[in-house]
């Protein structure tokens, strides 16, 4: 393979780094709104989070690990219920961004609902109390057992994905002598631009019932004819990591046309709509998130007008953030372990996880940042990139950060941004056990999700 091919495949961009990436004026700068509230730099020139310096938390827990600002969680959980509050909406947290029993208790504790899409998700909400009314089960392939489950435990809503899945629910519901309360997932073919595996709502994907089709409408039809099920409305989510706002509005828009003509045609104005979550994020500084009070607001607005215009009652809204809640709430702490610098190039930064513990960069080309941790330094920035230990030349954490040049093994590194999708998505690659979840608060570090150990990864083999 030429050099330049091999360039391209690895995403080479020379040494002076994407057309965005500008060299920092001080490399030892917290930028902007990419750290959880309480972090910043010390006298010592480490960061401190909740009150505890992180090279403490090294100490103590060890890293890779980890470390959620739960006092920042509570606080993005507290705003998306005032703005969605605000216009009577129910934010349901979508667990598969980050679950674990503790923060089912926190959700608890500042009244959110929860989006559960596995038995094992579920299993956690209702070990750990949460209200099974107050849960919505997800999935499009939903085993007979976790609906089984659901069903038993009485969660508040199913969201129903293919016609399969109504045959199983009806027929458990019969058996059960229930009635189970479902919605109708709806595709309503929204392009989100997004990454192509986290756009949802294009008709070309597994989700949920296409509307252009009429399928969906059919759906609602025969759940509503043979009255086994609660029909309770209709749920839309069209993709993850979405800035442009118009997606929403669109696919708002789409899902109340199939609301009017259940009400027109079927006679029923279906009491809840959801409109899911999506809401994007910053990982790198050029990363501009809305307000959760500039989505309320307007997603709202076009409910109510299109309800209006067709002369239909406006339904209980709903959305499922998980990714504004938990992502900018915790950063993954490492240790630099080797430093290479191929001249001319960038350097190599090595840190002891990597694709193991956060799979975004490899799998949607995820953009991170990263910063030294443990000490503020006085040399000048130079190009380089983050990568793990994993036997994988697409192991990398940070494709492209501008680095101290002084940056050398024992150093503290801190990657922001990875409170959603990292520990949820985490594996044991090449045996490497997952990194634990320390949530820090006012001066107090306790491990909410452990480390694995040699061990852990030793017990389900046999023999
Ligand atoms: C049905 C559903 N609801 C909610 C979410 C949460 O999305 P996000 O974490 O981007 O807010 C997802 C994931 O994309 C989802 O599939
Ligand atoms: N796991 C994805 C989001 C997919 C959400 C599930 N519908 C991410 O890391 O961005």
């Amino acid at each position: 393979m030429r050099a330049h091919e091999a360039g391209a495949l690895h995403g080479d961009i020379g040494h002076t780094g994407p057309h965005w990436l500008r060299e920092p004026a001080d490399v030892n700068a917290l930028m902007e709104p990419l750290w959880p509230a309480t972090v910043h730099r010390s006298d010592d020139g480490a960061l401190r989070v909740g009150g505890i310096s992180v090279t403490a938390l090294a100490e103590e827990f060890g890293t890779p690990a980890y470390v959620l600002d739960e006092e920042d969680f509570r606080a993005r959980c507290r705003t998306f219920l005032a703005a969605f509050g605000a216009v009577g909406a129910d934010v349901y947290y979508a667990g598969k961004a980050f679950l674990c029993k503790a923060v089912v208790r926190i959700l608890i504790e500042e009244g959110l609902h929860l989006d559960v899409c596995s038995g094992g998700e579920l299993a956690t909400a209702l070990a750990a109390g949460m209200d099974p009314a107050r849960i919505g089960l997800h999935g499009n392939n939903k085993s007979l057992a976790e609906l089984t489950r659901a069903v038993d435990a009485g969660v508040g809503r199913i969201i129903v994905d293919s016609h399969d899945e109504i045959d199983r629910l009806t027929e458990l519901a019969r058996e059960r002598g229930v009635r189970p309360r479902v919605m109708v997932r709806v595709t309503v073919g929204v392009e989100a631009h997004t990454h192509e595996f986290i756009a949802t709502a294009h008709e070309d994907q597994k989700f949920g019932f296409s509307l252009a089709g009429g399928e969906a409408f059919r759906a609602a039809s025969r759940i509503l004819a043979d009255d086994v099920l609660e029909l309770r409305g209709l749920h839309t989510h069209i993709g993850s990591q979405i800035f442009d706002t118009t997606g929403f509005e669109v696919s708002a828009r789409r899902i109340l046309s199939l609301h009017g003509r259940i009400r027109n045609e079927l006679g029923v104005a279906l009491p809840e709509l959801d409109l899911g979550g999506g809401f994007g994020i910053a990982y790198t500084s050029q990363d501009d998130p809305a307000h959760p009070d500039d989505l309320a607001g307007p997603m709202s607005k076009i409910v109510q007008d299109e309800c209006a215009a067709l002369s239909v009652a406006v339904p209980h809204l709903s959305v499922e953030p998980g990714r504004a809640i938990a992502g900018p709430a915790a950063f993954t702490l490492y240790e630099v372990g080797t430093v290479k610098e191929l001249v001319g190039l960038r350097t190599y930064v090595s840190v002891d996880g990597g694709m193991s513990d956060n799979i975004r960069t490899a799998l949607y080309d995820a953009s991170y940042s990263a910063t030294v941790a443990s000490r503020a330094s006085q040399a000048g920035p130079i190009l380089a990139r983050v990568v793990g230990k994993h036997c994988e030349s697409g192991d990398v954490v940070v494709k492209d950060e501008f680095l101290p040049a002084d940056i050398r093994p024992g150093d503290l590194l801190a990657v922001p941004g990875t409170g959603a999708y990292c520990r949820s998505m985490a594996s044991n690659y090449n045996h490497v056990p997952r990194p634990p979840v320390i949530a820090v608060r006012d001066g107090q570090a306790r491990v909410i999700v452990k480390r694995e150990t040699e061990d852990d990864l030793l017990a389900l083999d046999v023999g």
